[in-house]
């Protein structure tokens, strides 16, 4: 019984209702003592509509994916007809698993019978006796609903339920209607809500709980609600339009727009992403849920729903801009060091001669392009890690998918990558006095781009398993050193040992060097054929093509990027 009291004497709506330790009764009528988690993947609901003399299929759902854990209040909004009874119909299991496509599972499992037995689902409309009180009422549905239970203990659940839904003032008044003066309109509510739980189920559904109650009376049921699913519980709400102090009660909402998921996250993070999905100024006080409901209807009647689920990755893009932008200096450092090494390098190997000394020299420049570009990539991992606890966390609530996450963080990085291949490229290439013939400063510019591109691919990669900063470029810096040394400066493929030959191909120093050594070695005037022959030879490059290795660059890119999605997904799609 403590914990029933315990809740009583809380303030129902601080975020932080205190979970008591000791078993109540309700949590020895229930099997699981940690509650359960409810999870959709590719959720579906198609029906057969007739159209004229045809059947034909309307998808009411579309496909949906999202988890709902224990102690998340989770509002289903949208406005009428979006599908939120629908979706919280295929939840409760009210419409039958086999016309349903997708997984639903309860705690990792498929939903099973057990489902029944461990889950309420609380009707809108208050269906109830007048004449009897509030106590006679719950202790009717007591006695209904949960037989096998003896009499004191019917009666200690029935108690508990009334002091749970705050009902103990009014627990001796009749429940009332028209002609009979009873309960208030909130507390109604209440007791059809008691009804339906009192057999302490550990899974609650409520279809439109305040529907028909004043905003403070609607604010003190979903208050009460969110106390209650404090201990353990997995509460979905469908919820019509709430007031902005109840939508802050909840910890996360869904709203659905003709039958797809436009947002899945907590209430806080709505306005960011309204920022994003309204092509208007948003007013500085509004009820931002509602708000939302006029600029997806605005979506709706255009007819570009679809648009609304693209949302989620140009979200997390204007964040990682907007953490970029008030972060410049680890952006200004690269950049910085960027210029200067272009200028070193422009100065050491000032106008580099049409000589086998110069190609010697080139090949010097190229290296140590690689290498600054590539092994530099490795100062982001701190980054990268800060970044994936948040991601960890976020992704945790359900807030977005791994897709958009990778997609944002690998979009946000382009542009400024691109800045430092063009900026050093454009100081150290003509420095170097390098031959511009067939595109070749574009080819270098691009090459790097792509370079630096799959090298932060790389780190990134690594950036999603390791434990640490340390040890992230610990590991990071020693393959890298092997791809270096299967470059292509110190050691020609004809002469690497047959064991180790798999090295080169995967290393990302091989293909820009032999690019850009191609390029420049091609630009060699007709007058040098003889170097030209020679030079291409003893890099054996004769028949390389130098777009191959931008390619290649671009499957590492891609690669790298993939397996980072993957480690993601693995790592925290599970939880
Ligand atoms: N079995 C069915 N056959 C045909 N259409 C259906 C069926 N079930 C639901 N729909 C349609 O699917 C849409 C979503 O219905 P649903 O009741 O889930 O909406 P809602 O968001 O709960 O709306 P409201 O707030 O008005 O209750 C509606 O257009 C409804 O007419």
């Amino acid at each position: 019984m403590a914990d029933v009291e315990a809740g009583v004497e809380q303030p129902a709506s601080t975020q932080d209702v205190p979970v008591p330790q000791a078993a109540s009764l309700s949590e020895k009528m229930t099997s699981a003592g940690t509650g359960y988690v409810l999870e959709a993947r590719d959720l579906t609901y198609k029906v057969k509509v007739k159209v004229g003399k045809d059947m034909q299929e309307k998808v009411i759902v579309h496909p949906v994916n999202f988890t709902i854990k224990p102690r998340q209040l989770m509002a289903i909004m949208g406005a009428s007809g979006a599908g939120k009874s629908t979706l919280l119909d295929i939840l409760a299991t009210r419409i039958p698993q086999s016309s349903v496509d997708g997984e639903y599972l309860m705690n990792d499992q498929p939903v099973s019978s057990t489902f029944k037995r461990v889950s309420g689902y609380v009707m809108q409309d208050d269906a109830l006796y007048p004449l009897l009180t509030v106590r006679e009422t719950l202790q009717y549905a007591a006695l209904l609903r949960i037989p096998g239970l003896g009499r004191a203990q019917k009666k200690e659940v029935v108690e508990e339920t009334i002091k749970a839904l705050k009902l103990s003032a009014c627990a001796n008044t009749i429940v009332g209607d028209d002609r009979h003066r009873g309960v208030s309109g909130g507390e109604k509510r209440r007791v059809s809500i008691g009804v339906d739980i009192v057999h302490q189920p550990k899974i609650i559904f409520l279809d439109e709980p305040t529907s028909g109650l004043d905003s403070t009376t609607a604010l003190q049921i979903v208050e009460t609600l969110r106390a209650i699913c404090q201990r353990d519980r997995t509460i979905a709400v469908t919820i019509h339009q709430p007031s902005s102090r109840v939508f802050e009660v909840f910890d996360k909402v869904m709203f659905m727009s003709k039958g797809h998921l436009v947002y899945n996250g907590p209430p806080t993070g709505l306005g960011d992403h309204l920022q994003v999905i309204s092509k208007d100024p948003l007013p500085k006080f509004a009820n931002l849920s509602e708000l939302f409901l006029e600029v997806v209807d605005k979506y709706e009647r255009e007819g570009n729903v679809e648009q609304l689920l693209l949302a989620e990755t140009s979200i997390l893009l204007h964040r990682n801009f907007k953490n970029v932008i008030r972060t410049p200096e680890l952006f200004l450092v690269r950049l910085f060091t960027a210029v200067m090494t272009g200028l070193i390098l422009g100065s050491v190997y000032w106008d580099i001669p049409a000589s086998e000394e110069g190609v010697a020299q080139l090949a010097g420049y190229i290296a140590f392009t690689e290498a600054f570009f590539i092994f530099t990539s490795l100062e982001a991992l701190p980054i990268f890690l800060d970044e994936r606890h948040i991601f960890a966390r976020e992704h945790g609530r359900g807030a977005y998918r791994v897709s958009s996450f990778v997609l944002a963080n690998t979009l946000v990085i382009l542009p400024f990558l691109f800045l430092c291949a063009l900026i050093y490229s454009a100081i150290s290439f003509y420095m170097l006095g390098l031959a511009n013939g067939g595109g070749n400063f574009i080819y270098q510019v691009v090459m790097i781009f792509v370079m630096v591109v799959a090298a932060n691919g790389f780190s990134t990669f690594i950036s999603g398993f390791v434990p640490d900063a340390l040890t992230g470029n610990g590991m990071g810096t020693a393959i890298m050193a092997f791809m270096f040394l299967f470059g292509g400066l110190f050691i020609n493929a004809s002469q690497i040992p047959r064991g180790w030959i798999w090295f080169y191909y995967i290393s990302m120093f091989r293909y820009p060097f032999e690019g850009m050594m191609k390029s420049n070695i091609d630009q060699l005037p007709d007058s040098q054929e003889q170097l030209r022959t020679t030079s291409l030879e003893q890099f054996d490059i004769e028949d390389w093509n130098r777009w191959t290795s931008v390619g290649a660059m671009l499957v590492f890119f891609v690669g790298w990027r993939s397996l980072f999605y993957l480690v993601l997904r693995l790592k925290y799609s599970k939880r």
